[in-house]
């Protein structure tokens, strides 16, 4: 297996992740040929996004199972731990579940590693069509000279392709459509901030980092046209979860009477979901908060403070204008028609 994107890498079977923790400073590519180090690579973030986790977690069981040789049993064992390393972003459930599957009812005569290289390389190739079609989508409601707000990282970092929102503020940029793009810096990890900046700034596309507590000001003066986010887990009535501080932008748009749209590739909705609060929401260790963008070098807190971290929230449906996927932009009224329950998901058959 072969292929180089942004933040992941496959070199004669060889796997390499970009670490995400480093960035923007470092570029240090670290190893990820074993389960045991890649669940720790999306533990700690190295590998983060919710359509990269459930990428990097295919390809790793790919790599190994190639390198090592290996089981049905244990290959399911090992996609089980995978999809024990974070809770919230459905599309490595989604994608360790159709693994498992496939792998319980395979020919006991066939090869587990070939079953296992055909999903890797079937997921990668539909993320990444995912990525170009919901970008696509998203632009054609890009005016020209929008200032436009985004939250966490949903880029090239995020994904194997162009990205979910940020794919979209790429391909309204590659049009021409003079677009500004204000970043939150999305503490405590800062994502925007940090990654979202680097992509930004390594493209030209002008952007303006402000603090997640900036946003409601901002849209107050007016200088906010449209607001794109990414999501980990859409329920089936428009409930969404992604990264904490989306909720808050989320009341501020309605309040402000501002264009809310979040973007994700259709496997992102969870069909097993039929609302928010059914959606677990990741909590991280209290060090993230106390630290600077998850580093320990400057302590500013009294210590022994009590802290919560959250990584997600949830914002209901109610407040999005519409949901931009690979599938097509489905307004309001059509989430509560109950479209997003006729979606394909994950493989090429009708569900
Ligand atoms: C297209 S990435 C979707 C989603 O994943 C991020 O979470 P994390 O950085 O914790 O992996 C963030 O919620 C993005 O919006």
């Amino acid at each position: 297996m072969n292929f180089e994107y942004l933040s992941i890498r496959c070199r004669h079977g060889h796997l390499e992740i970009l670490d995400q923790t480093l960035l923007p400073h470092e570029e240090v590519w670290l190893n990820a040929n074993e389960v045991s180090e890649m669940f720790d690579h999306i533990k700690r973030l190295a590998v983060r996004g919710a359509p990269l986790i459930a990428v990097a977690a295919v390809a790793c069981l790919a790599v190994q199972a190639s390198r090592e040789g290996t089981t049905a049993e244990k290959l399911i064992k090992d996609t089980l731990h995978l999809k024990s390393s974070r809770p919230t972003a459905v599309n490595l459930m989604h994608m360790s579940d159709e693994l498992t599957s496939q792998l319980r009812q395979s020919d006991p005569s066939s090869n587990p590693r070939d079953l296992v290289l055909k999903v890797a390389e079937d997921v990668i190739k539909k993320e990444v069509q995912m990525n170009q079609s919901m970008s696509r989508h998203g632009a054609s409601l890009i005016q020209n000279g929008e200032n436009i707000l985004t939250h966490c990282n949903t880029g090239s970092l995020a994904t194997p392709g162009v990205g979910t929102a940020l794919g979209v503020i790429r391909e309204a940029h590659r049009q021409g459509k003079n677009i500004h793009v204000y970043v939150d810096e999305t503490r405590p990890l800062l994502q925007g901030g940090r990654l979202t900046a680097y992509e930004l700034k390594s493209e030209g596309i002008p952007f303006t980092i402000i603090c997640d507590n900036m946003a409601g000001f901002l849209m107050s003066q007016k200088k906010i046209d449209r607001v794109l986010v990414g999501s980990d887990r859409i329920a089936t009535n428009g409930d969404f979860a992604n990264k904490i501080g989306t909720y808050s932008l989320a009341v501020l748009a309605d309040y402000h009477k501002i264009p809310f749209h979040l973007v994700a590739p259709a496997s992102t909705v969870d069909p097993d979901c039929s609302s928010g609060n059914e959606i677990p929401i990741e909590e991280r260790n209290p060090a993230e908060v106390l630290g600077v963008s998850g580093s320990q070098s400057v302590q500013w807190a009294p210590t022994g403070s009590n802290v919560y971290n959250p990584a997600f929230d949830v914002t209901p449906g109610h407040l999005v204008t519409s949901i931009i996927l690979d599938t097509g932009i489905y307004d309001r009224q059509s989430i509560q028609n109950g479209s997003l329950h006729k979606l394909k998901f994950f493989d090429s058959e009708e569900k």
